[in-house]
């Protein structure tokens, strides 16, 4: 779903690309549930379709991992996870903030699965004095005015921007100021950030966009299949022998 841009070269320091780092939550993700299920072991196809990626990838991904599974029993379903884990720093607890707690910020705060995946939503702001002290998700909501303060006291480096889009340079230039170096950000906007600081961009309705394009084409398919039929058809039917079963002309 994350559209994403990251102030970072092609490939990490250690050697592993860009595009394998971004697969790794998805096996992660498949991981998690064979795992859920007590599954010990798994083969490179298996999991390759429950992440959605091809196998070849998925080998040559576990290999910057140093992980090569064995052959005809597949790989350990536990030791993958971990080493998955720890490779995209999950092992340690990471506190993030969210800036903006309307509609989506609350919706954010009450979601389970970041704290399950170690991201520990250690404090709520928003700008709405109204919002000062009211708890969302169990937790008070702060004061833009203390963003410096709960950033250096509880020593975050992750910070989740739901801001309207007018808004979120301001709050993106507050939070690197005040020692964010990551930041997921919700708002349709561009952020500038300086070099170090990674950005990584969720937009559902660029998604959407993306599905619409799609469903236009297979709609243009559609019509051409269609158009085609007759034509087909009549080739068919002069072709069809004395029952006339054949089948009609088979689609695109
Ligand atoms: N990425 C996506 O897929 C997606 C989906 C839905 C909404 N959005 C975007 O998320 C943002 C929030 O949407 P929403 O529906 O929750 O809006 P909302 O109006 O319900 O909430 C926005 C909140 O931000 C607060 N705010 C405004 N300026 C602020 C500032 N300078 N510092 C801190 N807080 C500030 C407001 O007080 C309000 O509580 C919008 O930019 C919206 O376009 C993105």
């Amino acid at each position: 779903m994350a559209t994403g841009r990251t102030h970072r070269p092609a490939t990490r320091s250690r050697g592993i690309p860009e595009a394998t780092v971004a697969r790794l939550p998805l096996y992660l993700r498949a991981l998690t549930a064979l795992s859920e299920r007590s599954v010990p072991t798994v083969s490179s196809e298996e999991l390759a379709a429950a992440a959605g990626v091809n196998s070849a990838k998925l080998r040559k991904d576990f290999s910057y991992l140093g992980s090569y599974g064995t052959r005809g029993v597949g790989y350990d379903v536990e030791y993958l996870v971990y080493q998955i884990s720890r490779e995209l720093g999950l092992t340690q607890d990471w506190p993030v903030v969210i800036v903006g707690i309307g509609n989506l910020g609350a919706a954010l705060a009450n979601y389970g699965g970041f704290a399950s995946r170690g991201f520990r939503v250690a404090a709520l702001i928003d700008a709405d004095p109204g919002m000062a002290g009211k708890p969302v998700a169990g937790i008070p909501v702060q004061h833009t005015d203390e963003l410096e303060k709960i950033i250096q006291d509880n020593g975050v480096s992750i910070g989740v921007i739901a801001t309207p889009a007018g808004a979120a340079q301001q709050v993106c230039d507050r939070l690197v100021a005040a020692g964010v170096t990551s930041i997921l950000n919700f708002a349709p906007t561009v952020l500038n950030v300086p070099e170090g600081v990674d950005v990584r961009k969720v937009d559902l309705s660029i998604e959407l966009q993306i599905l619409a394009f799609h469903e236009q084409r297979k709609a243009g398919e559609e019509a051409a299949a269609e158009a085609a039929v007759p034509a087909a058809a009549r080739k068919e039917s002069t072709d069809q022998g004395p029952d006339g079963d054949v089948p009609a002309v088979m689609p695109a």
